[in-house]
């Protein structure tokens, strides 16, 4: 709804009224906080852009290459006018300033949305220029995506970076159907309240016509918040997996609510996993860490959510109770740079890197480390070979949207070998009830569980790797693009029943 006269709507002010000519953009939009590709400066200055790894371009591109398509982001580079051509993709770049990124990318987003949407593991900080220049970047990616699309797209909006482009885009551009996806968990109301900005934000979620969540608990999470910040009329039953959607009803507008998990590529990393050159380089690993009984992994970016400390402090304790030997034992802990401007990320990174050496001072021997940890990136099909060469995958965050590595390892081990520890508090313990799942917050429980996937039997893993690939393979990132899209693409002909919430007409009940 536009303002009214001496009304003041931070989160909408400066967006100019609806557009009504008529457009020759693209069919198909992705708005996402990063361009699809990386620059890549080669040694004799050349400038090359490369595919950014990750499922969600592998799923989108051949959507986006069928469809006249286009991308809206941000290269990652400060102050840069870079617009890189890729065939296929037209791209839309959003330049952002060295303070726009310390303040809407490194404040507003991480260091406040980031920790409020991850059960305030560290203090989420709230500050007003901040939220100022978050509003002022999701107007200026909202008006990149009102110029890219032709009459009538779809456009797709992607996470917590960008929670206002739907109204804004809405406001500018009635015409186009919109969706938006957050990747990350959706709090709470005891603790989205805490939010100055919390209505606007449910406001600007509002101007989609389909928001996607990983689970049916934020999808239920927001429905509650929409009623009660939004005051508007919404379906009270329980959301389903990608089913029974929830509804809300905005004036005339119905605005759907539904659960999408991601996935990955699962097929590839399947094959990819299986040739020869990813399993030789997998022995080769074994060999460089000494041949050891147990090659326990870690692959994670470095981040406060994702538990590293929780594992280590683990390892170290059972290493101190003798439930692991040394000498049999090694955990690789590959750690991707993170966000590193951020204070609670620089914090974070002492404390592992403390407890890091703590272990190898008390229980390593020389040249036999029992922690080897690396902070960096590492190539795609290296890591795909760590995958294949660890017999224990350790993923213990404390919050996770979905944790892509859980589901990742799973499709590289068509050996049926290897063993999952997986937090409960992540997205994929929904779906890998197979995995030995603990409660991060209880360290026993995480000890036992290591110790359990340590020592399982050569029959009872292969019963569960089995199951757990069952599922992983069967739901790939491309049906999890295509589940969402086909619901956004779908009438929203929709009921409200008052017993059982909303469901799609035709729907069986
Ligand atoms: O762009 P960065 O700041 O470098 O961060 C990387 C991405 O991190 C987050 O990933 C989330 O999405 C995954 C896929 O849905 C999900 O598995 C994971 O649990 C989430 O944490 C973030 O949501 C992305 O926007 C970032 O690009
Ligand atoms: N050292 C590393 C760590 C992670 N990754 C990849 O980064 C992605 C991480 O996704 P995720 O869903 O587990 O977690 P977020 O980092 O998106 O929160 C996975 O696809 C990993 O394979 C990597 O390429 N190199």
């Amino acid at each position: 709804m536009a303002p009214r006269a001496g009304e003041t709507h931070p989160e909408t002010d400066g967006v100019t009224g609806p557009d009504r000519a008529t457009h020759d953009g693209a069919e198909f939009v992705v708005v996402a906080n990063r361009l699809p590709v990386d620059k890549e400066v080669l040694p004799d200055g050349t400038v090359n852009w490369k595919r950014s790894p990750g499922g969600l371009v592998t799923a989108l591109e051949p959507i986006l290459r069928a469809n006249t398509g286009a991308w809206v982001g941000w290269s990652g580079i400060p102050d840069s006018d870079d617009n890189p051509d890729i065939e296929g993709i037209d791209i839309h770049a959003v330049p952002l300033s060295t303070q726009e990124i310390a303040e809407y990318y490194e404040g507003f987003s991480n260091a406040t949305l980031w920790p409020l949407y991850h059960d305030v593991i560290v203090k989420p900080e709230y500050h007003r220029e901040w939220w100022n220049t978050y509003v002022e970047v999701n107007r200026r990616f909202a008006e990149a995506a009102s110029r890219a699309a032709g009459d009538g797209a779809v456009v797709w909006v992607q996470d917590y970076q960008l929670q206002l482009v739907p109204k804004m885009l809405r406001m500018l551009r009635p015409d186009v159907k919109i969706g938006f996806f957050l990747h990350i968990p959706f709090p709470p109301v005891e603790l989205f309240m805490q939010m100055p900005w919390r209505t606007e934000i449910v406001e600007g979620l509002l101007g989609a016509d389909l928001i996607g969540f990983h689970l049916p608990g934020g999808a239920q999470n927001f429905l509650f918040l929409a009623r009660r910040l939004a005051g508007q009329a919404t379906s009270k039953g329980t959301v389903g997996v990608r089913s029974r959607f929830g509804v809300v009803q905005v004036g005339f507008r119905t605005v759907r609510v539904g659960a999408f998990p991601i996935s990955i590529e699962s097929g590839e990393l399947d094959a990819l996993s299986k040739t020869r050159k990813i399993r030789e380089r997998a022995a080769e690993i074994r060999r460089e860490l000494g041949n050891p009984k147990t090659i326990m992994l870690g692959v994670d970016r470095l981040d406060y959510t994702k538990g590293i400390d929780v594992r280590l402090k683990a390892i170290s304790e059972l290493l101190a109770e003798k439930r692991l030997d040394p000498a049999d034992t090694v955990m690789l802990q590959l750690a991707t740079p993170s966000r590193e401007r951020v204070e609670s990320y620089k914090q974070m990174r002492a404390g592992i890197e403390q407890l890091v050496g703590n272990i190898n001072g008390t229980y390593a021997s020389v040249g036999q480390p029992v922690v080897q940890y690396l902070h960096r990136p590492v190539p795609r099909e290296e890591l795909l070979a760590f995958f294949v060469a660890a017999d224990v995958m350790l993923v213990t965050p404390l919050r996770d949207g979905m944790n892509l590595v859980a589901k990742e390892y799973v499709a590289c081990r068509g050996d049926l070998g290897g063993a999952l520890v997986l937090s409960e508090f992540t997205g994929a313990a929904a779906e890998l009830r197979s995995a030995y799942q603990a409660n991060p917050y209880d360290l026993d429980g995480v000890k036992d569980a290591i110790e359990a996937a340590v020592e399982q039997s050569e029959h009872e893993g292969r019963r569960r790797m089995r199951a757990l690939r069952r599922q992983v393979l069967a739901h790939d990132v491309a049906k999890w693009a295509e589940s969402f899209l086909g619901t956004l693409g779908a009438d929203s002909d929709t009921e409200l029943s008052p017993n059982r919430g909303v469901h799609l007409v035709g729907e069986p009940e």
